[in-house]
């Protein structure tokens, strides 16, 4: 039986420690603005409004990818970006990605054990031992530099991992995964070395101008599995859209405002695959989320 998602923080915050107020996982991270817009190609293929070409406004936050809040951003870890697209009729979907390209977990349980073994590396290759099926991802995932500290939030590739569906205007379903690639953009002058070098980077960065990331999709091809996070699907991506980081946002979760990025928040246009993985994070995030309210 897959672990309860409050034993599942319990086990988190167990690797971690205790941080009240803070996300059990990528805690250390900020918010900010932008607008996304989408291609007349993400339009023919569905009908969500966000996808419809006329620009809407996200919201973005970048973070770490562990439990501490106050980790330096000079620490070997995965990296992310979650962006929520609000819509113009009130609702709202988001995306979260990582910088590991491949997801090689089959079971929450063996997110587990990588977290743990994650926050202390001497463990990783018993990890391995234990779950050899991974070692091909960790290869992709290292090639990658999934874990090496980048020079800044707007030069990672991030990856959201699960498939979902998109439903076209005529009620044709294709089956989609994202990616979050960034668009050559100026490094802003100045040494960038502290502990908090990565918001300091995209800060100055954007004084400069907007930051931007091409919404790349791809469609399963004939034989791929939606529901199975740890393949991978070999379709050309194309591009859907960008997304323009304007600026910070930084009155965002002031004043107790809890944001919450949530994976399986969907929109008419947008459905999700029977991923077990996918399905699980929502009682996750929500367990999470009731100890930082
Ligand atoms: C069983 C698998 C997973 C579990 C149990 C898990 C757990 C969590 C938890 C507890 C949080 C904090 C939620 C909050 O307090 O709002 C979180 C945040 C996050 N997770 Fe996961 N996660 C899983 C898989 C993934 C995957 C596959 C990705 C991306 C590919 C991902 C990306 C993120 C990101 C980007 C955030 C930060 C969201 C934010 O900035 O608010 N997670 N995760």
């Amino acid at each position: 039986m897959t672990v309860e998602p409050e034993a599942a923080i319990d086990q988190i915050n167990a690797v971690f420690g205790k941080h009240p107020g803070h996300r059990a996982l990528h805690a250390k991270g900020a918010f900010y603005q932008g607008t996304f817009t989408a291609t007349p190609a993400a339009a023919k293929l569905s009908k969500a409004l966000h996808l419809q070409g006329d620009p809407v406004p996200i919201r973005v936050r970048w973070s770490n990818g562990g439990g501490n809040p106050t980790v330096p951003d000079t620490a070997t870890d995965v990296r992310g970006m979650a962006v929520s697209f609000r819509l113009p009729d009130g609702t709202a979907t988001d995306l979260l990605g990582q910088t590991s390209p491949e997801f090689p977990l089959r079971s929450v349980e063996e997110f587990l054990a990588l977290v743990r073994a994650a926050a202390k590396p001497y463990k990783i290759p018993f990890f391995l031992a234990r779950h050899p099926h991974t070692f091909g991802a960790f290869v992709a995932n290292a090639k990658a530099k999934a874990i090496v500290p980048p020079f800044s939030y707007a030069e990672v590739v991030y990856y959201p991992v699960h498939a979902y569906s998109w439903t076209a205007a005529d009620g044709t379903q294709s089956w989609v995964r994202y990616k979050l690639t960034p668009q050559q953009g100026e490094r802003p002058a100045g040494e960038f070395k502290g502990k908090d070098r990565l918001r300091e980077e995209i800060a100055a960065r954007l004084t400069a101008g907007p930051v931007r990331f091409t919404l790349e999709v791809q469609v399963a091809g004939a034989g791929d599995d939606p529901d199975d996070p740890t393949t991978s699907w070999g379709t050309e991506f194309f591009d859907a859209g960008t997304l323009e980081i304007t600026g910070l946002d930084p009155e965002r979760e002031q004043n107790g405002e809890i944001v919450v990025f949530d994976p399986t928040r969907v929109v008419d246009g947008v459905g999700l695959s029977k991923d077990p993985i996918l399905l699980y994070r929502a009682g996750a995030y929500t367990s999470s989320v009731n100890r930082r309210v």
